[in-house]
């Protein structure tokens, strides 16, 4: 099983570490623009190996595409991070013209891939992604719903000051400081609805930390975050491997569900081996569909600015 990384930085090379360190694949391929990055960054991490035991194999390459050959899998984590201050969607420009020089080349050696998406802003990416290389929506899932899903549950369990394996809870829409919906109604520990265990002040605190996470990281680390996105990538990397067929919160192009159209938005998803195996339509109620639809006008906002 092979796993390909474009971007060998923060996020890409936590993502190699993560998928060698639990044996996720065989064998991964980290790819940078920047001369002997990628190839360092491999061999940093197969330095851990024998204090690690993992027998993964993983190689860098300096822009050279053809060691990426028939890889099950591609990560795209290439293109700028925020700096503090700025949002996730300054990033278009730069990064829309990143996406589709990789994707092009990525495609041309590994024809029947599913790509995962990282760079951003994700959801705009993500539909960039599709257009520019015109594969089934299927193979193109934006990673955004895991990792905010993540920090949903690690906030809900410090206000719960419970562990966060015991707490379950998902983040739908757009992968944006105001545009990301925790669904605190569905949120549970053991199978207890969070509303009933926390005040209505302190579900908001929740829900307000969890949308502002990223910028919150990127503040204090003068740089966005990496770990949670990394272990975030790589579990949807494994649910794809494993045909886990996992339901993970994804940027996918909707066709019709939840009566939208022609946008990549942070939805329910079962994730297996085809990439994209179904998305899951869950009962939103009108708080939820108004704050979905707001999400939904502007992640489109954000896409008119694409030229991709
Ligand atoms: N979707 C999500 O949940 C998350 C998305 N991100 C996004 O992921 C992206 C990467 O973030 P970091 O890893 O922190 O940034 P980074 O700056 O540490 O790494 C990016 C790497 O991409 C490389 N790169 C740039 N152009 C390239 C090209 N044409 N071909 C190959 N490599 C190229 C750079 O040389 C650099 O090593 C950013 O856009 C960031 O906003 C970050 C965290 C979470
Ligand atoms: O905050 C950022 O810019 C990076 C990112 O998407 C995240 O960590 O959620």
């Amino acid at each position: 099983m092979k796993v390909t990384i474009i971007g060998a930085g923060n996020v890409g090379a936590t993502c190699a570490e993560v998928i060698a360190n639990r044996r996720i694949a065989s064998e991964v391929v980290l790819v940078d623009i920047a001369e002997g990055y990628a190839e360092g960054k491999a061999m940093d991490i197969m330095q851990c190996a024998s204090n690690s035991k993992f027998d993964t194999i993983v190689k860098g390459s300096s822009n050279d595409y053809s060691l990426t050959a028939n890889s099950e899998v591609v990560v795209v984590t290439s293109g700028i991070p925020r700096k503090p201050g700025m949002t996730r969607e300054e990033l278009i420009g730069t990064n829309a013209a990143v996406v589709k020089s990789v994707m092009e080349s990525a495609l041309k050696y590994s024809p029947n891939a599913i790509f995962v998406m990282v760079t951003n802003p994700l959801d705009t990416m993500t539909l960039a992604a599709l257009k520019i290389t015109g594969l089934d929506r299927k193979r193109i899932i934006g990673m955004g719903g895991a990792l905010d899903s993540a920090r949903f549950k690690y906030f809900l369990s410090q206000k719960l000051n419970k562990p966060v394996y015991d707490i379950e809870g998902m983040v739908i829409g757009g992968h944006g400081d105001t545009t990301m919906i925790p669904l605190i109604r569905y949120a549970t520990y053991k199978g207890m609805p969070v509303t009933e265990l926390l005040s209505v002040e302190e579900q908001e605190e929740v829900c307000k930390s969890t949308m502002v996470g990223g910028a919150t990281l990127t503040k204090l680390l003068g740089t966005s975050a990496w770990y949670a996105p990394g272990a975030a990538v790589a579990n949807v990397v494994e649910s794809i491997l494993n045909d886990f067929k996992r339901m993970i919160p994804c940027s996918v192009l909707l066709d019709g569900e939840y009566g939208q159209k022609g946008l990549c938005i942070g939805v329910p998803c079962i994730i297996g081996k085809n990439g994209l195996e179904e998305i899951v339509e869950i009962n939103l109620n009108d708080k939820e569909t108004e704050k979905f639809l707001a999400s939904v006008e502007a992640v489109h906002n954000t896409n008119k600015e694409l030229t991709v």
